[in-house]
């Protein structure tokens, strides 16, 4: 493994990109927000073995791929150090100075001769407020940074760059891909990615939502003769987003498209050459049965994860920049934003990714403008009373049955309740004793149910407890 230190601390870019095993992951510091935006993500990368990293106004040295790399700097940031001391099961000490800077730690002010992390802390990625001035992202980095820049896809932590990596080696084969991840993660904008950097970038790519098209509609959609998507793409890359609702009959049409090429446009009599890449997304686990078995071994042939932004805090702070910069590009200029609301930004768990925090920011942007005050829990619905950060494991089942029944046992609304993401609703479901599986439940059962309650699918699923959307796919596939 050849590495090109330019400090102590490793600050800056290496030609390695992977580093094997929890051993070999370094504690990074990111900065979230600075009062000279055009630091914010830049980085300061810990060599292993080289004992407490001291964070003051001096040192470490903080840099991006642009090269040079300075320390924080600013006046109100002492010279006097907050030590990270790391530990052999991976939680990170912190360490106040004697100077009465003001610490805070994920959205807290610390106070004493300060606290402990455990690895599981770090893990989630600690968010460091110094001098009420900056803030600092503590993490752990598996990829050294590297100019692997797509446009549009940004981040600066280890699962961003393991991303663009993937969608660099995805885009230069023309298997299937199935895209994988929370809504608002960015699965559209990979599959945008992986277009545009695929050989077929100069045809289009046509994007179909399957469940914004009514059953009826979805053949002809996708096969139709001449106006179909399969027949519009023409050598282009096809996106199927939300593939898990795509009809029974459609998924078998796919299943023929990759296995012989070619497909039967509705009305003809002859096959055409289906001349198109294949990407698909779900915001679910496709292995439930449900959804066609075969289509999806053949759909796996390239699967990419994108992970929930709560797993990749250190990047929040380049994305809010982000849509800054998109405002500012609009309307001319953006307003300033307190830091006390961007560390709210960076404590919060973001259960709709990305996009909710996007729609946060053109909020807060505009009332900033209009003079208002900020607060948090007026511009993130849903956020009042429940804690920044949700631990699935904090959870008890009790309070997700109660989600469940005061929803009407939805698990899209009942994940919302909670604030935890669907995958995450499906995991919790699974767990539960007292929460059934619609493929547990005899038919016969199911039938009398719905006799009971004159054939409404809710009250239905309510009293056979089990969740609503399996309970109305099981009647739709039995004709009910
Ligand atoms: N890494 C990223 N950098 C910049 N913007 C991003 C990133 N990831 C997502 N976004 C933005 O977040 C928003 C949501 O992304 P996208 O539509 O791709 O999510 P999705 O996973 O396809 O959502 P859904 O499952 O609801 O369709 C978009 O505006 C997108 O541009």
């Amino acid at each position: 493994m050849s590495l090109s230190l330019i400090d102590a601390e490793n600050t800056l870019a290496s030609p390695v990109c992977a580093l094997a095993g929890r051993a070999a992951q370094r504690l990074a510091l990111t900065i979230l927000w600075h009062p000279q935006p055009q630091r914010i993500g830049e980085q300061c990368i810990a060599a292993p073995g080289s004992g407490d990293i001291e964070l003051n106004r001096f040192a470490p040295l903080f840099g991006g791929l642009a090269g040079g790399a300075q320390p924080l700097g600013q006046r109100r940031i002492a010279r006097d150090a907050l030590r990270l001391r790391r530990h052999r099961d991976h939680g990170v000490s912190l360490l106040l100075p004697k100077s009465r800077m003001r610490v805070e730690l994920n959205g807290a002010m610390l106070a004493g001769a300060g606290t402990r992390c455990t690895a599981e802390q770090v893990d989630a990625g600690l968010v460091i407020g110094l001098g009420g001035v900056v803030l600092l992202c503590v993490h752990w980095m598996d990829r050294l940074p590297q100019d692997s820049a797509i446009a549009g896809v940004h981040g600066v932590g280890s699962a961003a760059i393991r991303l663009r990596e993937l969608i660099r080696q995805v885009a230069a084969t023309d298997l299937p891909v199935l895209l994988l991840g929370e809504a608002g993660s960015g699965k559209e904008l990979a599959a945008q990615a992986i277009h545009h950097a695929s050989a077929r970038c100069r045809s289009p790519m046509v994007t179909v939502n399957m469940a914004t098209v009514a059953e009826a509609q979805a053949a002809p959609e996708l096969f139709g003769a001449g106006t179909g998507a399969l027949a519009r793409v023409d050598d282009g890359t096809l996106f199927l987003d939300k593939i898990g609702t795509a009809p029974q009959a459609v998924q078998a049409l796919l299943l023929r498209v990759l296995k012989t090429g070619q497909y039967r446009p509705a009305g003809m009599r002859a096959n055409e050459p289906a001349r198109v890449r294949l990407v698909v997304a779900s915001d679910h686990d496709l292995h439930d049965g449900s959804f066609n078995q075969s289509l999806l071994r053949r759909l796996e042939a390239l699967v990419v994860r994108l992970p929930p932004l709560r797993e990749r805090r250190c990047d929040i702070g380049v994305l809010v920049l982000h849509f800054m910069q998109a405002w500012s590009g609009r309307t001319g200029s953006a307003p300033a934003l307190p830091l006390a609301f961007i560390s709210q930004l960076c404590n919060y768990d973001w259960p709709g990714n990305v996009r909710q925090l996007g729609s946060v920011v053109q909020r807060a942007l505009s009332a900033a403008q209009a003079g208002q005050p900020l607060a948090f829990e007026a511009l993130v619905p849903g956020v009042a009373g429940r804690p920044a950060r949700v631990r699935l494991g904090k959870l008890s089942g009790q309070a997700v049955l109660d989600a469940l029944e005061s929803n009407g046992w939805l698990i899209r609304n009942a994940a919302l309740a909670l604030g935890v993401s669907r995958p995450s609703m499906y995991k919790l479901i699974e767990e539960h004793p007292a929460i059934r599986q619609i493929g547990q439940i005899a038919p016969a059962e199911i039938a009398a149910a719905l006799a009971a309650h004159g054939g409404d699918a809710g009250r239905c699923a309510a009293a056979l407890r089990t969740p609503s959307e399996a309970l109305r796919r099981y009647l739709r596939r039995h004709g009910g």
